[in-house]
């Protein structure tokens, strides 16, 4: 088929690149020059496993172009897809201004029939709103065909989104027209063998099911903890707790992992969004605003918790932070984690060496200041990082912190204390090695006197 795909961010160019690995003859159209550059010259903008390769075979074959000039985009289009942002508005709601000025575009461009699908999530009534700006183009231009616009909601995950994107959970197609239906459906077929993970619905309850989605994980994530909150208090290991609820498969095993909280451009921009549209409508979404609420407070508990172990001593220590990016396998630090320990740290004097696999431009960029003044020191290397430190903070579990040498950190660092944000670690080694531990709602085990900075 004859697809533009209209944003090359995560959910653009991942769409773009897989379809086009499956014989479609793809064009994304994408407005900023600098990552059009890049595209063009055969680089992936974006750290994302998978996505380079793809990217390059797609340049190769032929079938995948990158454009800013929308004629050259809309010329062949069989079906056009959006993905381009719908970020936080300061009330919380989602910001249809990208959406709705390339369904302006649309309306203008559109040289013949097609149908425009809307990946970007988007609240309900979306459709509708695209229908209506395209459908004003085109009597303006008084051009004489229609338009069908469908909702298809994407669920990928970043860091694992070329394999979410080939082998989904389910495709969500939301149109009432069944030609709309019967094209996606036969774009989608080779990703899944099973058509009953395509699943067809009408526009508004797929706009719906996608902040539904998110807006679950989320709460399972805050729920769990909650409870460590709680096991913390009781001398209970919430990773015991976490095993022994999640073998039932009503509960289920996935995201029920405590940590320090949720990130990324998506859980909470959506939750918000949720929000807004429930308040829109009078609803009180009393366990949506508990599920925001836990995860700011879940934000802050490593600092809080360095306060607490240093006492009045924290200004002037060494903090070493393993992780920045708001996940393993990406360099996206939207909204993650690190930045609100980050931030309490500088604020509190505390020099920082932070180290990442991914993200390192990104947070150099957020605190240039931080970085010229020497205050944040950024190293590629974990052990570099740990040398000097008085503790050292897990906040993204990456493979590369997984199973450090242990033994040999110890050496390096001014004290062997250790937060573990993510849950990886297993208290009992390190306390057999020294350590002073400190995870998310799991007893504190060993010794570490504090001594002056
Ligand atoms: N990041 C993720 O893992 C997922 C994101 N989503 C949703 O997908 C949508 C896109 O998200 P991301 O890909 O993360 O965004 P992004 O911010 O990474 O990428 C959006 C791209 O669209 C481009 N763009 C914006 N307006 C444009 C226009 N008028 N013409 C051409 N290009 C334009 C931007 O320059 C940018 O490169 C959002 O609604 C998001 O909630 C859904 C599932 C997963
Ligand atoms: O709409 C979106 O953008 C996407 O949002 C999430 O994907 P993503 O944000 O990329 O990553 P997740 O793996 O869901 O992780 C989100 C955050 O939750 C945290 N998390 C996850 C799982 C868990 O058990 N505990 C936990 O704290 C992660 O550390 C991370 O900060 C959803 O998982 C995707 O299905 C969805 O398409």
């Amino acid at each position: 088929m004859e697809l533009c795909v209209i944003g090359a961010g995560y959910v653009g160019l991942v769409t773009a690149a897989c379809f086009a690995q499956m014989g479609n003859r793809v064009v994304c159209l994408e407005r900023d020059h600098v990552r059009l550059a890049r595209l063009r010259q055969g680089q992936c903008p974006i750290y994302e496993p998978g996505l380079a390769a793809l990217l390059q075979e797609g340049r190769r074959s032929g079938l995948l172009s990158f454009t800013e000039d929308w004629e050259q985009a809309l010329a062949r289009a069989e079906v056009v897809f959006i993905a381009v942002g719908t970020p936080s508005q300061e009330d919380g709601s989602a910001d249809l201004q990208h959406v709705l000025a390339v369904a302006e575009s649309l309306g203008r461009q559109l040289p013949r029939p097609c149908l425009v699908v809307n990946k970007s999530t988007s609240p309900v009534g979306t459709v509708e709103r695209i229908a209506a700006q395209i459908g004003s183009g085109l009597r303006e231009r008084a051009v004489a065909f229609a338009v069908e616009v469908a909702s298809n909601p994407e669920f990928l995950k970043e860091g694992s989104a070329v394999e979410d994107f080939m082998r989904p959970d389910r495709i969500i197609l939301g149109s009432d027209s069944p030609v709309a239906r019967e094209r996606l459906q036969r774009l989608y077929a080779p990703f899944v063998r099973n058509r009953e993970r395509v699943l067809c619905m009408s526009p508004r309850a797929a706009e719906f099911s996608k902040y539904a989605a998110n807006a679950f994980l989320a709460s399972k994530i805050s729920f769990i903890n909650e409870l460590a909150g709680l096991c913390a208090q009781l001398e209970v290991d919430i990773e015991q707790v976490r095993r022994g609820i999640g073998s039932d498969p009503r509960i289920g095993s996935d995201f029920i992992y405590a940590g320090c909280g949720y990130g990324g451009s998506c859980f909470p921009k959506d939750v918000r969004a949720l929000i807004h549209t429930a308040e829109q409508q009078g609803y009180q979404p009393t366990i949506l605003r508990a599920v925001q609420a836990r995860n700011a407070q879940q934000k802050t508990l490593l600092f809080k918790a360095l306060e607490q172990h240093f006492g009045g001593f924290l200004r002037e220590r060494r903090v070493a932070v393993w992780g920045l990016a708001f996940k393993p396998g990406t360099d996206d630090v939207r909204e993650a984690p690190s930045l609100v320990l980050l931030e309490a740290l500088l604020d509190a004097g505390v020099r920082v060496q932070a180290c990442d696999p991914a993200a390192l431009a990104s947070v150099a960029a957020l605190y240039a200041q931080a970085v010229s003044s020497g205050q944040l020191t950024l190293v590629e290397d974990p052990y570099t990082c740990a040398e000097g430190a008085d503790a050292l903070v897990l906040v993204t579990e990456w493979k590369q912190f997984r199973q450090p040498d242990f033994r040999h950190i110890r050496g390096l660092m001014r004290m062997p204390v250790l937060f573990d944000g993510r849950n990886i670690y297993d208290p009992s080694e390190l306390s057999s090695l020294g350590y002073l531990y400190h995870g998310i709602g799991r007893p504190v085990v060993g010794h570490c006197k504090v001594t002056a900075a």
